[in-house]
């Protein structure tokens, strides 16, 4: 029998008062480098996709934030190369800190429809519309 073994992937659209949400650029060397991207990452063995989050955005932005503030919105689910993703979208409108680049090239805040504009990996192009009528 065919086993599936998803690449379980959280990430995070942060909203602020106006609107806006939170991209990170991909740094050069990883793969994907350049892309726009909701930050987050990869779910580690043995975490709930909670505190992954919670997690990633420490590391990468250096903000905190609470599993009650995380929303679940919406998910991805797109073939990357020999793996399949499965990308968890939360929402998420307060956090304490803020954010700066630490593993990403750098950061733009942005209004859903200005996405289209931008180069954004594959599985995150289903996701603009949906977050376009939630914001
Ligand atoms: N964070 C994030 N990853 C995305 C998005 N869209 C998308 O296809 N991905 C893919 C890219 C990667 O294959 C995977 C995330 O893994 P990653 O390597 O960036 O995450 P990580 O922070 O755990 O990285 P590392 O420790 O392995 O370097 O999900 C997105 O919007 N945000």
């Amino acid at each position: 029998m065919h086993s599936f073994s998803p690449l379980l992937v959280v990430a995070v659209a942060l909203i602020d008062p106006d609107g806006r949400v939170l991209l990170q650029q991909r740094p050069p060397g990883k793969p994907m480098a350049g892309l726009w991207e909701f930050p987050g990452g990869k779910i580690e063995p043995g975490e709930t996709p909670e505190l992954a989050l919670i997690r990633e955005l420490e590391e990468e932005l250096g903000i905190r934030t609470h599993a009650s503030c995380l929303a679940p919105a919406t998910f991805a689910s797109e073939a990357l190369g020999e793996r399949h993703l499965l990308l968890l979208l939360y929402v998420c409108r307060k956090w304490e800190g803020i954010p700066e680049a630490r593993h990403a090239t750098a950061l733009k805040w942005v209004r859903p429809a200005q996405m289209y504009a931008l180069d954004m990996p594959p599985a995150d192009l289903p996701l603009i519309g949906l977050l376009d009528a939630l914001i």
